[in-house]
């Protein structure tokens, strides 16, 4: 993987965090964030990847990590690859070049929520779960959502805020130690952005990982801004 340091670079893209540039380091090292032991053991790298698509290179030899406990920011205007990079990441889109390593479950939330429009939320829920065997997960990361009151509603009848903390249920529902997470806020009202900001909070305390591409302001201390 190169040298223990190594600068994040792309074609006008830079990639720093807030203890400077990114650095490699071995994964499933005990991670110590603010004293605590962390249980989670993930790791998440892009090495030199380069992102093709639509006939355009949206950005080149790009390359970060981040350990247990820490958070990617990925930033940039319309149009310039936020969503194809969280994508690479989720490897539902293969890069031109490069890799992407890691270690730990990725779990996605994207624009698709991938929920089963026709059935109730909490069956819809229930199918990834399961799937992600971690079925029994559901109730709790609907109250985690504020959704548990209409876990019974079909999918379809559910309001735009709704139905994205709809979707973040399905990440917290996965127990996947990677959260990519593509536009988490959109449609969100000051509560639930609070509740989303505070759930993110949680995770990287437990040793977690975040990589979020974002329009709003989310907080996220101490995150590697990625700027496409
Ligand atoms: N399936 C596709 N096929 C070809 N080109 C695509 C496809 N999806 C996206 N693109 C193009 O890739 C570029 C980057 O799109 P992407 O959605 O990654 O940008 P973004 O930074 O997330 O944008 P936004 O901030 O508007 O959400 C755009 O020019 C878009 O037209």
């Amino acid at each position: 993987m190169g040298g223990d340091r190594r600068i994040a670079r792309t074609a006008g893209a830079t990639c720093r965090g807030a203890r400077g540039w990114t650095s490699f380091r071995p994964v499933g090292r005990r991670h110590a964030r603010a004293g605590r032991r962390c249980r989670l053991s993930a790791s998440l790298a892009f090495e030199d990847v380069t992102c093709l698509r639509g006939g355009r290179i949206l950005f080149e030899a790009l390359g970060f990590a981040l350990g247990p406990g820490e958070a990617g920011l990925v930033l940039g205007p319309n149009g310039v690859g936020k969503s194809s990079l969280i994508r690479i990441a989720a490897g539902l889109l293969a890069p031109l070049g490069g890799r992407v390593t890691g270690e730990g479950a990725r779990a996605l939330l994207s624009e698709a929520a991938a929920l089963d429009s026709e059935r109730t939320l909490a069956v819809a829920l229930g199918f990834w779960a399961r799937l992600d065997a971690h079925g029994d997960a559901v109730s709790e990361a609907l109250a985690a959502v504020g959704l548990r009151d209409i876990a019974d509603v079909p999918v379809r009848l559910l309001s735009t805020g709704q139905r994205r903390r709809a979707a973040f249920a399905r990440v917290l529902a996965s127990a996947a130690p990677v959260w990519l997470l593509d536009e988490p806020g959109n449609g969100l009202d000051t509560a639930s952005l609070a509740m989303l900001e505070a759930r993110i909070a949680v995770h990287r305390a437990a040793g977690g990982i975040v990589l979020v591409a974002t329009h709003q302001p989310i907080a996220l201390p101490g995150a590697q801004e990625i700027r496409l």
